[in-house]
């Protein structure tokens, strides 16, 4: 039986039972295209025998760092942006839960873990710096090309810090660099500093990087089991390798996205019912939106948190525009449930559920919900995992992972490249001045004139 459960039994309203097997042609092609690499994008497909092929030796001195981490520092910042941010911090959230940084010293399994670089809010990093305080740290500071400005903003600021704190020589051994293995500026750095350095493989794109370094040291640093994690992802490369929809839940996702996207669905939501999976979603929405949104195409990724959402956009996903899909990640057994508390009196109506849980109310909203969202015309489709452990979060990555290059390949595009992102970035770095972009700056100041104008 299959670990995680696929759930699309709601969707006989939306997809005629014909389209499955219509469609299969097209996701064996497209699987084809993944496995022989004769798709767009092929150098990009390393993530794919990742659980299997990663590098054992590093393996062990990323857990050998993540101890030092925990011996020599109370918190570590890790900086980074997009793929070198987002499946770090999903992973922290999930495996440790909401307030694991506020715990005492003593029932924390690792250090606190804070994330800087993703953005370039000067608030969020002077609250960060004293949320720090005299607090002892360590700094991982990722970035696969190495010249992204949002980290190497941050990284400045806090590598000041520590070195004001540590001096220069104790401060380049708090310092964990993830980056490429031979190119960039942050590798030039590393050697000169003699920062201990983990690598990017080259054959794997930022948003499918959760499960190197970029995402290892973090997670690993907060005492989760990063060898089930892998476990779970090699578990789950196995699983989803049969071409045929019946048999590959993975695939038989991606084929029911496109066929829905081609009725006019355009719009996806992941949607849990768990605050500490918020984080998995934005993961989820950079990897399907970097993937699929080009060519003038491909479902916007977008996500609700219920049932906190259910009471803000429940109204619009139940009687609003009918383009949304709906997707929810169905955490079946939490690490904890608490009872609902029994009183004599009556006086807030919740007699009927006192011999209830939290969780078992919250499955009984997400049933309502799914049927209720049918209804009002939404597809719904449901991916149970069983547990909040680290061997299923690693399936789950894996899942959306192989769900997302079948997709892309199945509507035409190269699933592995992100061009799209190029074009803010050159503009912003005209308007700072940057060397090299002297033509651009004379075009951009002429336009903003107009605009001032106007
Ligand atoms: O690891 P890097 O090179 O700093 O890039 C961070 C992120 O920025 C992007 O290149 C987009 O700007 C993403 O694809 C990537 O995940």
């Amino acid at each position: 039986m299959a670990y995680l459960k696929f759930d699309d039994s709601k969707l006989g309203k939306f997809v005629h039972p014909d389209e499955l097997p219509e469609i299969q042609a097209m996701v064996t092609a497209a699987d084809k295209e993944l496995r022989d690499g004769t798709g767009a994008g092929s150098d990009f497909r390393d993530w794919l025998n990742l659980p299997e092929n990663y590098d054992k030796d590093e393996f062990k001195r990323i857990q050998k760092a993540a101890d030092k981490i925990k011996s020599d520092s109370k918190v570590l910042v890790v900086i980074g942006i997009g793929g070198s941010y987002l499946g770090a911090k999903m992973a922290v959230d999930f495996l440790n839960g909401t307030f694991y940084n506020s715990e005492p010293d003593d029932k924390r399994r690792g250090v606190k873990v804070v994330f800087a670089g993703n953005s370039l809010s000067a608030p969020y990093i002077h609250d960060l710096l004293n949320y720090i305080g005299d607090d002892d740290f360590s700094i991982n500071i990722i970035s696969k090309s190495g010249t992204t400005t949002e980290p190497a903003i941050a990284f400045r600021i806090f590598k000041e810090k520590l070195i004001k704190k540590y001096g220069e020589e104790e401060a380049n051994k708090r310092i964990y660099a993830t980056t490429d293995a031979h190119r960039g500026a942050l590798k030039q750095e590393a050697d000169a500093n003699g920062y201990e350095t983990f690598v990017i493989p080259d054959g794997v794109g930022g948003r499918y990087s959760v499960l190197t370094p970029v995402g290892l040291l973090p997670i690993a640093a907060t005492g989760a089991d990063i060898s089930q994690l892998m476990k779970g992802a090699l578990d789950s490369s196995k699983e989803y390798t049969n071409p045929d929809v019946n048999k590959n839940d993975a695939y038989r996702y991606a084929a029911l996205r496109n066929i829905l996207y081609r009725k006019g669905y355009t719009t996806e939501l992941l949607e849990n019912y768990e605050p500490n999976m918020r984080m998995f979603s934005e993961w989820w929405k950079q990897l399907m939106g970097e993937s699929e949104g080009k060519d003038q195409k491909g479902i916007y990724p977008s996500s609700a948190n219920f049932t906190t959402d259910l009471h803000s956009l429940g109204q619009y996903i139940q009687e609003g525009l009918r383009d949304l899909i709906e997707t929810v990640v169905k955490l079946d057994k939490p690490d904890y449930d608490i009872d609902i508390p029994k009183e004599e009196s009556n006086l807030d109506g919740l007699k009927y559920l006192q011999n209830d849980t939290v969780n078992e109310v919250n499955t009984k909203a997400y049933e309502g919900v799914v049927l209720a969202h049918t209804d009002g015309g939404v597809p719904v489709m449901t991916v149970h995992i069983p547990d909040q452990s680290e061997y299923s979060l690693g399936y789950l990555i894996y899942f959306f992972e192989v769900a997302v290059a079948i997709s892309g390949y199945l509507n035409g595009i190269n699933p592995f490249n992100q061009p799209g992102v190029e074009a803010y970035k050159n503009n912003m770095y005209a308007l700072l001045g940057k060397p090299g972009y002297e033509e651009l700056t004379k075009k951009l100041d002429e336009e903003l004139k107009d605009e001032n104008n106007n």
